[in-house]
């Protein structure tokens, strides 16, 4: 079965958008130059229900991911695209996309952040950033964004990872790959469900590591974990070749881990995504990256808003500095 035919797809209609867009600018004015997550997820359920089925379909693992199209964002407002995230104007500019991205995730769950990415912010930039066209982050353009399951390194990486694209002109697809676990050699599964696989945080969060001490301890200290981990029926896999190791070179997890990567290798597939498209994927279940390009750095460039969606908020408590915090620390 490809992977395509295993996601959900919603075209909002004419109705349905304006109904999401209202909605959106209710957010936007409950508390003027901060989208409210908890906010979010009360009005979430006057989302369209054709959206709240979809996103449902996603929570209860029927589907690999959700893409939905027709989203309003408001291009004429948009205005340039920045370089790289750190521009203030952007988020205002940007808002109506972003709070309709907090609004179906809140059907989701909770959107959280990083204190060691884009300074804590719930809604993340994707732009290319100059200096940083060959590096594996977001900001990247040139080569390509290897695939990778999102924050493979943290133990509270997100369930679901949100992306809406704002503009992309030269169509550079994010990729996806899935493997069905049941799929693979007995030897493998066993293997990757060993806990001798390092991951180290990726770039995005080393540059602002000391903003976080959970982040900077990993880097120093990574815990070995299996790569295939969850119910042995249906595991869930964590996995990022350019991040990661093999404890003491094992030599059969390190084939074990050849061989998955091989065999998402082949999987890969572009996903289809205009301005206006919303897509969750499944970051338990799917890989993504995405195509290089080539950046222009004249206000035009690709540009996507991000968000990171838990099930289980309380499980990182202990990371962030309060109950009602969003950001692990
Ligand atoms: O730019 C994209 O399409 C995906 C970006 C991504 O995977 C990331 O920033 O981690
Ligand atoms: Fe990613």
């Amino acid at each position: 079965m490809s992977i395509e035919s295993q996601f959900g797809a919603v075209t909002l209609d004419a109705e349905e958008a304006a109904a999401l867009a209202s909605l959106a600018r209710e957010l936007i004015g409950y508390r003027p130059g901060s989208l409210d997550p908890e906010f979010a997820k009360i009005l979430s359920g006057d989302l369209p229900r054709s959206l709240r089925a979809a996103l449902s379909s996603l929570l209860e693992e029927r589907v690999l991911g959700v893409v939905v199209r027709g989203v309003d964002i408001d291009a004429a407002r948009l205005g340039p695209t920045p370089l790289g995230w750190s521009d203030g104007t952007a988020a205002d500019r940007s808002a109506l996309g972003s709070a309709q991205l907090m609004l179906a995730a809140g059907w989701l769950g909770d959107v959280f952040g990083w204190a060691s990415q884009q300074n804590g912010a719930l809604v993340h930039d994707i732009c290319p950033q100059p200096g940083r066209e060959y590096d594996q982050i977001g900001a990247g353009s040139e080569a390509e964004l290897e695939w990778h399951t999102e924050e493979s390194f943290h133990p509270y990486k997100c369930d679901y990872l949100g992306l809406l694209t704002l503009r992309n002109p030269g169509q550079a697809a994010t990729t996806i790959g899935h493997v069905p676990p049941d799929t693979l050699p007995d030897w493998v599964r066993r293997e990757l469900a060993r806990p001798v696989f390092c991951f180290l945080p990726d770039d995005a969060h080393v540059a602002e590591a000391a903003a976080s001490e959970s982040v900077a301890g990993m880097i120093s200290d990574p815990v070995p974990v299996p790569v295939l981990y969850g119910g042995p029926d249906g595991p869930y896999l964590q996995v990022d070749p350019a991040y990661m190791y093999v404890l003491a070179d094992d030599e059969p997890a390190r084939r074990a881990l050849a061989h998955l990567t091989d065999r998402i290798d082949a999987s890969l597939v572009d996903l289809p995504a205009g301005p206006g498209s919303i897509v969750f994927l499944d970051n338990y279940r799917v890989v993504h990256g995405r195509r290089p390009f080539v950046p222009r750095y004249d206000g035009t460039d690709r540009w996507l808003k991000r968000v990171n969606v838990t099930r289980n908020l309380r499980a990182s408590r202990s990371m962030r500095t309060s109950a009602v915090s969003r950001i692990i620390t």
